[in-house]
């Protein structure tokens, strides 16, 4: 079996067993400035298939310009692909129609690396964090601010954080509206996006394990983006390496550490040997 052979099975779940998540020879280029005036393809992921699996966490690894990002925006139906496909629970969704594309937007939330900008700054966190409640109709407004206090309450804000503002926050306290955010719809499938990048290592820990701790009470699928394999370490059960939009690698996180085949993941590997975030697996 070649590289590119091999990478692709161990990205795809064995058969008889169906993900939630299916992505197939997902593919974006983009229409882009070449040399001179003239415009050119700039292929931005490369035919790339992954499952995700029922409560796992997949991780999405490579150098800034991979493709992660690009690869979380078609998964999450927030750009169209080129070319290929999303199955989310064996549904394409770019077959959707517009009721279930609704459901699958409550069914998906992504968490960004800085979870503040995605806030409005002159409306209240509590407010913005129950917004989701009213859109999808899921609790009636005399409802929704209880719902929302006891989501604070699981990610560790205060009651009286409510009718403050964004601004008013650290960036751990960010993080976890984020989540409250992303969480209040009750969704099964999250994508993480670079969740802790901007955080100090002791705050990272935290809130790499309030995910973790949300994930197992809910049976949450994750995906997670990151340039760093010390989170994938920490927080995955398979991963796929990126390099220039191709998925180069996959498998179990065990296996990559361990037994990398490429240069690629090598690299990524020797950059996370010296200890880091003194996180427990
Ligand atoms: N709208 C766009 N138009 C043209 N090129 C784009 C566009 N969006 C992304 N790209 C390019 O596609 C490539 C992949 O970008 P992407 O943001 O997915 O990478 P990434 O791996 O998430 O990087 P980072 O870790 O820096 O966020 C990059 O070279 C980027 O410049």
């Amino acid at each position: 079996m070649s590289q590119r052979d091999r990478s692709k099975a161990s990205a795809i779940s064995p058969a008889g067993k169906l993900p939630l998540v299916s992505v197939r020879d997902l593919r974006k280029v983009y229409r882009v400035r070449g040399d001179g005036r003239s415009m050119a393809d700039f292929v931005a992921v490369d035919d790339v298939s992954f499952d995700i699996g029922r409560g796992e966490t997949f991780g999405l690894i490579g150098e800034s310009g991979s493709g992660k990002t690009t690869t979380g925006r078609m998964v999450l139906a927030l750009e169209a692909a080129t070319s290929g496909s999303v199955l989310f629970d064996g549904n394409d969704i770019a077959a959707l129609s517009s009721l279930d594309m609704r459901r699958y937007r409550k069914n998906m939330q992504i968490v960004f690396q800085d979870s503040g900008s995605a806030f409005n700054p002159r409306r209240s966190v509590g407010s913005q964090v129950g917004y989701a409640l009213e859109r999808f109709a899921l609790a009636s407004k005399k409802d929704i601010r209880s719902l929302v206090l006891e989501m604070f309450d699981r990610v560790g804000m205060e009651p009286s954080h409510y009718d403050r503002y964004i601004h008013e926050f650290s960036g751990g306290q960010r993080q976890r509206l984020g989540i409250a955010r992303a969480l209040i719809t009750d969704p099964d499938f999250i994508v993480l996006d670079e969740p802790t990048a901007a955080l100090d290592v002791s705050v990272q820990a935290q809130i790499l394990n309030l995910l973790k701790d949300l994930q197992a009470e809910r049976g949450l699928t994750l995906l997670l983006i990151t340039h760093n394999l010390a989170l994938v370490e920490h927080m995955c059960d398979r991963a796929g390496v990126l390099a220039r939009g191709k998925l180069v690698e996959s498998g179990p996180v065990d296996e990559l550490l361990t037994d990398p085949r490429t240069d690629i993941t090598r690299t990524l590997v020797d950059a996370v040997l010296e200890p880091t975030l003194g996180l427990t697996r």
